[in-house]
């Protein structure tokens, strides 16, 4: 299988985790910034995590830099545009990117002028190559709670058509979701879809909490439904989708290893999985090489990728059309 020219999917990417290094620099140089260093490999290694980090925590410290050149609307559109134009560089076809308006206040931005931004971008990006895309708007679970629901209505101008979806990330305490049902609920009502960071750092009862208490349709990673029978019995059954990140999983270490990675027991059981990068630059990968890694350590034939596109397509959160479009890659 050529993992590069085969059409590809990706349901779980964070913005902040995904800007090209030299455009740290180039943007740090605009707006005045002073960084750690002006090499380009320099900062590339501030901005990947380690192959194994000693848990999530560690590996969220990466977004620290990116952030810092993410507090004006330009800078937002600029990334925007190209995560999408990379992702449209290696094939993939449609790109689900999430991200945190909590994180771009430092300058004063509303969530309005934030979430504009970045949805501009992927317009942009959406005319000029062969790529669709949505935004989910990701709340930060260890910040105050005040202001989420100002977050879903300022996204809501942007409902199906540009925003879609409602997450919680950063780190996973046990028993988060118990704080988080009314803005779950608050969401739902405005019409967004929900996908959970759960499962991760976490037990698998985070996971059957996603799923029952927030109304998750998808979970990002879920790895850890893995020895929860009635998480693993409630995803299998409810057919929710678990966004499986492989190579940030190994860094964070919520698996030892990649041939300890569950997405194929999973796949084989008829749990529904997708295959993601998580964050491209943090986690120093493309989808080309998260699927190349799937498919090789696992033996997937190309049959079984495509079966785990489809997943993809049916599960994501694209309008019908856009749904119908990306089938028409799949033999
Ligand atoms: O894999 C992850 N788990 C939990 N939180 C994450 C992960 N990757 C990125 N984040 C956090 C850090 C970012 O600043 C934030 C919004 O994109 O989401
Ligand atoms: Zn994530």
């Amino acid at each position: 299988m050529n993992y590069f020219n085969v059409p590809k999917i990706d349901l779980h990417c964070h913005l902040d985790g995904s800007v090209r290094p030299q455009t740290i620099i180039e943007l740090a140089r605009l707006q005045g910034l002073s960084l750690p260093s002006e090499d380009i490999d320099e900062i590339k290694t501030l901005m990947v995590a380690p192959e194994t980090c000693p848990n999530l925590d560690e590996y969220l410290s990466r977004f620290e830099l990116p952030l810092s050149v993410m507090q004006t609307q330009e800078a937002i559109e600029r990334i925007s545009f190209e995560v999408f134009e990379d992702a449209a560089k290696e094939n993939v076809k449609y790109l689900e990117v999430r991200f945190g308006p909590q994180l771009h206040q430092q300058q004063g931005l509303t969530f309005g002028q934030i979430i504009d931004s970045a949805v501009k971008g992927m317009r942009k990006a959406e005319k000029r190559y062969d790529i669709h895309g949505n935004y989910i708007l990701s709340i930060l679970r260890t910040f105050a709670k005040d202001k989420i629901n100002d977050i879903i209505d300022a996204g809501a101008k942007h409902l199906n058509d540009g925003v879609v979806a409602f997450d919680l990330a950063g780190s996973e305490l046990p028993g988060f979701c118990h704080e988080f049902i009314p803005y779950a609920q608050y969401a739902i009502e405005k019409g967004y879809r929900v996908t959970i960071h759960a499962g991760e750092q976490g037990s698998g009862q985070n996971v059957h909490d996603a799923v029952s208490l927030l109304g998750a349709e998808r979970i990002g990673h879920g790895i850890h439904i893995k020895g929860h029978e009635q998480a693993y019995d409630l995803v299998k059954n409810q057919a929710i989708a678990l966004e499986t990140c492989p190579s940030s999983n190994v860094q964070t270490k919520a698996v030892d290893a990649l041939s300890d990675h569950p997405v194929k027991a999973f796949h084989k059981d008829g749990v529904l999985i997708s295959i993601n990068t998580d964050n491209r630059t943090v986690s120093n990968t493309t989808m080309t090489d998260e699927v190349r890694k799937v498919v090789e350590e696992f033996n997937l034939t190309p049959e079984e990728y495509f079966d785990i596109y489809k997943v993809s397509v049916e599960h994501s959160f694209a309008s019908e059309a856009v749904k119908q479009h990306l089938l028409s890659f799949a033999p």
